[in-house]
């Protein structure tokens, strides 16, 4: 069982033969992909305001020093986005901030909100119609927060880390691997397209790799929400000094995410953050959210590549790159998916993955309609941008 897997009913059973199999993988025994995708977003920080404090990060700021964007902010951001011809807005911030972030609260109460919750589907609102499909991942939520949102994204996300108690998430305050699992079957239930991952060298082992990968499979298996699964690793700032996993470790990780997860699901590592050109032929197949614009505001210390680096990882790797949308190809409407991607399944409890008004973004007769169906039916040419 994992840690705190009974206070949220998580009945996922560890197979210790799957487990030993997953022990012995290693990079010899995957392949690289046929291709390299990436999406092309801008970041906004809603706020730095976290109720956790988890011991690798540097993102979170204290009561008393936490921001809040304003609608204003948010609007500069993603329109910078637009001209910069990005179809994402990545809404990633502190997770649901608790009773000590008074004046977060009080803000959002005097522009009319009852939580970060709300003003987050506010701030979707906001992306889409300046012509952006939100991918928000705000940690931690309920099954029922994920039908208010699902509205207005397109996908979204958060990170599992480990199915491991680490230190690194200790304290009062903190992640623990019952709430993410139940946090990742709950998009699932919801019928929303989801990327998770595994933060690698917050101090678990390689049976907790091996068991985290596993716990993520079962669950797309009774749902089939999960498009991407993240293999990141940690990178030391001025708050802590993790060791960086070396690349035969990264590469022997990606490995391993290759062979548990069916072909469908891509593996995903940010280039700013890993020599991934090192790792491509271990099964990486995705280079993540990239932004033209705007900082990794997770890790500021490490910079996006420019298109060019995509580029060039590519062409060392003799592969094709194509960009795609925040959502992948399967979970598309049939108008707009090509014609050589199999469809996902439908979800559990609603008609389509994507909800109405993300279907009008895509097929709309706008500006960022056409985008978003040239990205989809890659037939823009990512020279076109800077
Ligand atoms: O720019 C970043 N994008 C991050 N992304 C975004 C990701 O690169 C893209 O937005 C997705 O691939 C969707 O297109 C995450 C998305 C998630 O759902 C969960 C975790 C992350 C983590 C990061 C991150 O640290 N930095
Ligand atoms: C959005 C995701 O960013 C990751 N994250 C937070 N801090 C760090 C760090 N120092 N290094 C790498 N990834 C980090 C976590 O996995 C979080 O879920
Ligand atoms: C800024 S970290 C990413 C979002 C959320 N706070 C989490 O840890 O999952
Ligand atoms: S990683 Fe996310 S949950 Fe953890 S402290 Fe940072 S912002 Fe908060």
């Amino acid at each position: 069982m994992f840690p705190a897997a009974d206070d949220y009913d998580i009945d996922i059973a560890v197979d210790e033969s799957a487990v030993a199999d997953l022990l012995a993988v290693t990079p010899s025994d995957v392949g690289p992909p046929t291709e390299l995708t990436f999406s092309r977003n801008v970041f906004v920080p809603l706020t730095t305001a976290c109720r956790y404090t988890c011991s690798y990060c540097t993102y979170y700021d204290v009561p008393g020093e936490a921001t809040l964007m304003s609608p204003a902010a948010i609007r500069d951001v993603v329109e910078t986005g637009v001209d910069a011809g990005c179809t994402e807005a990545l809404f990633t911030f502190g997770d649901k901030p608790d009773d000590r972030y008074t004046e977060i609260h009080d803000q959002l109460d005097e522009w009319g909100y009852d939580s970060i919750i709300d003003y987050l589907s506010a701030a979707c609102e906001i992306a889409l119609d300046a012509g952006l499909l939100p991918h928000s991942n705000p940690g931690d939520i309920t099954e029922s927060e994920f039908h208010t949102l699902r509205d207005v994204n397109a996908s979204m996300g958060v990170m599992l880390e480990t199915t491991a108690d680490v230190d690194a998430h200790s304290g009062g305050r903190r992640k623990t691997p019952g709430q993410r699992l139940n946090t990742i079957r709950a998009a699932g239930r919801a019928g929303v397209p989801f990327t998770t991952g595994l933060l690698v060298g917050i101090g678990e082992t390689w049976r907790d790799r091996a068991e985290s990968l596993l716990a993520i499979r079962e669950l797309h298996e009774r749902y089939g929400h999960i498009q991407e699964v993240i293999v990141q690793n940690v990178v030391p700032n001025e708050r802590s000094d993790f060791d960086q996993p070396s690349v035969d470790t990264m590469r022997r990780a990606v490995a391993m995410a290759r062979v548990a997860l069916p072909e469908e699901i891509s593996v995903q590592v940010p280039p700013n953050l890993s020599p991934t050109g090192e790792l491509i032929d271990c099964g990486v197949d995705d280079l993540g959210g990239v932004s033209p614009v705007t900082d990794d505001h997770i890790n500021p210390d490490y910079a996006w590549p420019a298109l060019e680096e995509l580029n060039s990882i590519a062409d060392d790797a003799g592969l094709p790159l194509y960009e795609r949308l925040p959502v992948y190809d399967r979970y598309l409407p049939t108008a707009v998916r090509r014609a050589d991607v199999a469809p996902a399944t439908d979800p559990a409890d609603t008609d389509a993955w994507l909800s109405l008004r993300i279907r009008d973004a895509i097929t709309a007769d706008s500006d960022a309609g056409r985008q978003y169906r040239a990205v989809a039916g890659r037939t823009r040419q990512p020279a076109a941008y800077p």
